[in-house]
C-alpha cells in the first residue's frame, strides 16, 4: 500500500498555481528528500498532506484515507518555529506541550502521555535536555526537541519542513543521521525538505523536486539532471558532480546555495 498518493492535484493562491496537476505515489518506509527553489511549493505540499490546504482539484490519500486535519498517523515539524515558545519552558514541558495535538499549550498529562513524552525524548537522544530551559539550549538541541514533538503518537509518516535551516554543517549531519536512524528503526516514511541536496545524499531513497508548479519523483540520478532541473527552474541548469557531491548551477551561480542564503 502506498503511504501517500496524489492524483492530479492542483493548488493555487490568488489564481497562481503553486502545484499544477501533480500525481505521485510514495511507498512505506521511504526517505524522500523534498527539494526545489524558494516558493517551489515544498511547504504547501506538506500542508496539503496535513489537510491544512485544500487543493483546487485532485485527490490526496494519506495511508489509504483522504487527507484530513489532525491525522494522528502524521508527525510534522513545521518550518516557521521561531519565537513561539517561552524561553523559560523546560525541554520536557516543550515536548509535552505538543501532546494531544495541542502545540504550545501546557496540558495536564496522564501517565501514558508522560511515558510517551519520555519515549520521544529518549528516541531523539534529548533526555538530558528535559530539565533545561529553552533559553539555555542551542539551535541544534532545540531541533531535537522539535523532532521529539513530531514523534509523539508514533507517526507512520513524518513531514519535516526544512529541519536543517540555520544549523551548521556538523549539526546538519547529526540531525540527518538521527532522523535516518529513527526512520529505519520504526519503518517510518519521511518527507524531508531542504534547500541543499548534499547533506541528504547518503540517506535518501528518492528525491522529490518541485518547481514551476511541477514535481519530479525518482532516484537522484534520474531527477538531478540538467534537462529535468532546467524544466523545473524554468531556465538552463547544469548539474556538476564533484567528489560525491552534486552542484546545481545556473551559469556561475550555485542555485541551491543561493536559495539557502536567501532563506537564512
Ligand atoms: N496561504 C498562502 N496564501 C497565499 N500564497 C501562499 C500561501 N502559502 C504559500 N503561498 C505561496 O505559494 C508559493 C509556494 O510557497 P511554499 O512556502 O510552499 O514554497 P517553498 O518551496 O516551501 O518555499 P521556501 O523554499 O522559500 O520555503 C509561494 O509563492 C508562496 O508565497
Amino acid at each position: 500500500m502506498s503511504v501517500l498518493s496524489l492524483s492530479h492535484v492542483t493548488v493555487s493562491f490568488s489564481g497562481r498555481a503553486v502545484l499544477s496537476d501533480i500525481s505521485l505515489e510514495i511507498g512505506q518506509g521511504q526517505f524522500i528528500g523534498v527539494l526545489g527553489p524558494n516558493g517551489g511549493g515544498k511547504s504547501t505540499l506538506m500542508r496539503v498532506i496535513l489537510g491544512l490546504v485544500r487543493p483546487d482539484c485532485g485527490a490526496v490519500q494519506v495511508l489509504g484515507a483522504p487527507a484530513t486535519r489532525g491525522n494522528a498517523a502524521l508527525g510534522y515539524l513545521p518550518q516557521s518555529r521561531g519565537a513561539v515558545a517561552s524561553l523559560r519552558l523546560r525541554g520536557w514541558d516543550f515536548v509535552a506541550s505538543a501532546s494531544n495535538g495541542q502545540r504550545w499549550g501546557l496540558p495536564v498529562l496522564g501517565k501514558a502521555a508522560m511515558r510517551e513524552v519520555q519515549w520521544a525524548l529518549d528516541t531523539v537522544g534529548a533526555a538530558g535536555l528535559a530539565q533545561r530551559p529553552l533559553a539555555e539550549i542551542s539551535g541544534g538541541e532545540r531541533q531535537r526537541l522539535l523532532l521529539a514533538q513530531a514523534l509523539l503518537g508514533r507517526p507512520r509518516l513524518l513531514l519535516l519542513d526544512e529541519p536543517l535551516i540555520s544549523l551548521d554543517p556538523h549539526y546538519q549531519r547529526v540531525v540527518v543521521e538521527l532522523i535516518k536512524r529513527i526512520q529505519q528503526e520504526f519503518g517510518i516514511t519521511v518527507l524531508f525538505s531542504a534547500h541543499e541536496l548534499n547533506p541528504l545524499l547518503n540517506v535518501i531513497d528518492q528525491v522529490l523536486y518541485l518547481g514551476s508548479g511541477q514535481a519530479v519523483l525518482g532516484k537522484v540520478d534520474e531527477v538531478i539532471t540538467g534537462p529535468v532541473l532546467s524544466r523545473l527552474y524554468g531556465s538552463p541548469i547544469d548539474v556538476v558532480r564533484l567528489k560525491e557531491r552534486i552542484f546545481v548551477m545556473s551559469g556561475e551561480v550555485e542555485v541551491e546555495k543561493e536559495a539557502h542564503a536567501h532563506h537564512a
